[in-house]
């Protein structure tokens, strides 16, 4: 028998501006499952990462988080369960990069409590994953573009959830950090965590995704496992682009025509 669905979404409608950029999306997410997002500018990701942190309403439709509708979820009870890292994490106080780390347990916490010796332990484990132990006791500001979204990332990791929403976490990493985050969220995946990814790099996928979902901005959508959803044919009609598949069909790179 197969595990309940962490996250079980149910004919799905997200509607902006009069246009449809989901219709009737039905995916299940199990633990352990790695899911990419891809989709043009526009066409609904962090929309839909959002109305899956419950933050978004949706115009029709059910979102389920571990069989319980999301929004019986209290947002304390919610926060434990799910990780949500937006695209935008501006900061309008000071904060090292410790304790940006260190808010990943605040829904750990009760109102008064400090945080413990095992929460900084765990925040500062979450950095040195990240290549941070050494800017730990760094102003986030003075960071670069890649460095605070690396802190950002640690700190959604610090949060110890179940399932990890995360939109582009990798968009201003370079190439290097980019393969270590995804070997990171690889580990948290083996612990049983599911993650949802949201890229503009359907390259990303090769040995990581297990599974991936197209967003084609029209309300249309294609979901499920990676190799017969991450095909040429179907970026190239993602992206309205050529895109070809090189090396194999089995783990092929993507490149553009
Ligand atoms: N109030 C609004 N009125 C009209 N359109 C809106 C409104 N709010 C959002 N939108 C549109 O909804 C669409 C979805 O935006 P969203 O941020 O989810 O896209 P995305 O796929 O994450 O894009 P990107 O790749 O650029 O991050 C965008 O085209 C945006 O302009």
């Amino acid at each position: 028998m197969s595990a309940a669905p962490r996250l079980a979404v149910q004919d799905l409608t997200l509607r902006r501006g009069g246009r449809d950029l989901c219709s009737g999306l039905t995916l299940a997410v199990a633990p352990g499952e790695r899911w990419l997002v891809l989709g043009e500018n526009g066409s609904g990701k962090s929309t839909l990462l959002a109305a899956l942190a419950g933050w978004e309403a949706p115009a029709a439709g059910t979102i389920r988080l571990d069989e319980r509708p999301l929004d019986r979820w209290r947002a304390g009870e919610r926060a434990r369960k799910l990780a949500w890292l937006g695209q935008q994490d501006e900061c309008p106080f000071p904060l090292t990069v410790l304790e940006k780390a260190l808010a990943g347990r605040h829904p750990h916490l009760g109102r008064w409590d400090w945080e413990s010796a095992a929460d900084v332990a765990l925040a500062q484990a979450q950095l040195a994953r990240l290549d941070l132990a050494a800017l730990a006791a760094r102003d986030l500001a003075s960071l670069s573009g890649g460095e605070r979204r690396r802190a950002a990332l640690a700190g959604a990791l610090a949060q110890q959830a179940a399932l990890l929403l995360l939109d582009e976490p990798l968009s201003q990493l370079d190439l290097r950090h980019q393969q270590q985050a995804l070997a990171v969220l690889r580990e948290e995946s083996v612990l049983g965590r599911a993650v949802l990814l949201v890229s503009h790099d359907p390259n990303h996928g090769r040995g990581w995704a297990t599974h991936a979902l197209l967003l084609f901005g029209d309300g249309r959508w294609l979901a499920g496992p990676r190799a017969t959803v991450l095909t040429a044919g179907h970026l190239s009609a993602l992206y309205h682009h050529p895109i070809h598949a090189l090396g194999g069909e089995c783990e092929p790179w993507f490149v553009v025509g």
